[in-house]
Parts: structure tokens; sequence; C-alpha cells
């Protein structure tokens, strides 16, 4: 039995991660997917909450043929201890899947396997670019897996990040 892990911040969680995931799963029996900066929400980079992303990912995972956890996982303010974090949070896992090159290096100092994925229409399928087209009012539907789309609607997250973006660049929450 082959146990993967695989971290990402997921804000949101779009189509290229959903081929990653189709692409592990050829790979292993189980995977838990680790929910970055799970602290994080309600900023430019980080707008939705942990448990906004769990539904995400949760419901998007649900017709694969794969046993699946989704483990939130807080940012530490110590590098040389994260692994140790992680590995306290998710069930253990036998390889790690990440393209973050300061993830990879702290996990394989860890002696933890890694492997990187190929990048699939990264010109579009980029959380930042994503964020950018809601912040924007352009189209974003197209690049999330339907049940982002509903969650997101369900939220009013794009409201949540226009909202934010203003407060972002004033340093204030709007006063109107
Ligand atoms: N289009 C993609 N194809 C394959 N892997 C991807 C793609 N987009 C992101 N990844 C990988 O998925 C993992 C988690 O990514 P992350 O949640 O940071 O998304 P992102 O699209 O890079 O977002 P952001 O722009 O907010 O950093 C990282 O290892 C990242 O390299
Ligand atoms: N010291 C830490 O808390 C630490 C170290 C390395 C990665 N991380 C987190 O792991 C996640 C990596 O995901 P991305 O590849 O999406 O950036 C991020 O949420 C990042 O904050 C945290």
């Amino acid at each position: 039995m082959t146990r993967g892990f695989y971290i990402g911040r997921f804000q949101p969680y779009h189509r290229g991660h959903h081929r990653v995931i189709e692409q592990i799963a050829a790979e292993v029996d189980e995977l838990v997917v680790g929910i970055g900066s799970a602290d994080q929400s309600h900023t430019l980079d980080n707008p939705f909450t942990a448990g906004e992303r769990m539904v995400m990912i949760t419901k998007c995972l649900a017709d694969l043929d794969l046993v699946t956890y989704v483990v939130p996982i807080e940012d530490i303010n110590r590098n040389s201890v994260w692994v140790s974090h992680v590995q306290a949070m998710s069930p253990t896992f036998d390889v790690a899947y990440s393209n973050n090159p300061l993830v990879i290096r702290l996990f394989e100092e860890s002696n933890i396997d890694v492997h990187q994925s190929p990048m699939f229409e990264r010109e579009q399928l980029e959380g930042t670019t994503i964020r950018d087209r809601m912040r924007q009012d352009e189209d974003w539907r197209e690049l999330l897996p339907d049940p982002v789309v509903a969650t997101i609607e369900e939220i009013n997250g794009i409201t949540r990040i226009q909202h934010v973006a203003d407060t972002d660049k004033s340093g204030r929450a709007d006063p109107e």
C-alpha cells in the first residue's frame, strides 16, 4: 500500500491541481491532500478559509477511485521543523508531491522522496491569474472544476475578493 501527500495553498483549487491529482491517482493507493497556509484567509493572496478549501477539494475528489484525506496545515515560523509539523498533522505517507522549491528541499532534507509533476496550461491554470480575473470581473469559471465554482458562488467569494482587494490596497476597510 502506497500513500502520497500533495501540498498546496489551493487558493482556489483549479483544473491544474485536479490534473495533477488524476496523475497521482495512477501511482498511489491513497492520497493526503495538505491544505497549506490553513490559518490564512480573507486576503488577496489567500481569500478562502481552510474550511472552504476543504469543501472545494473534497467534492472534486469524490468521483476519483482513490482513498483521500484532506488535512489543513497551518504555517509555522520555523522552516526547519515544518516537515515534523506536517507529519504531526497528516496520516503517514511514503512520497510527497510538490513543485515548490522550498517544500522539495525541506522534504528531501528529511529523507522523504519527492515527485514533481508537469505544469498543465500554466499560462491560465495559476491561482494568482485566477484571483486576478475574479478581482477584475473577468472569466474565471472555465478554469475551475464545477464543485469549486459552486462553492465560490455559495460563499459570495467574488464579492469577498473584490472587497479585500480594496482593503489590501488602502490598508483599512472600505468605510462605505
Ligand atoms: N497548472 C498546474 N499544473 C500542475 N501543477 C500545478 C499547476 N498549478 C499549480 N500547480 C502545483 O500545485 C501545487 C500547489 O499549487 P498552489 O496551490 O500554490 O497553486 P498555484 O496555481 O501555483 O497558485 P498561486 O499562484 O496562488 O501560488 C504546487 O506544487 C504547484 O506547483
Ligand atoms: N514554515 C512553514 O510554515 C512552511 C514551510 C514550507 C511550506 N509551507 C507551506 O506549504 C504550502 C506550499 O504550498 P504551495 O506550493 O502552494 O506554495 C504553503 O501553504 C506554504 O506556506 C510552510
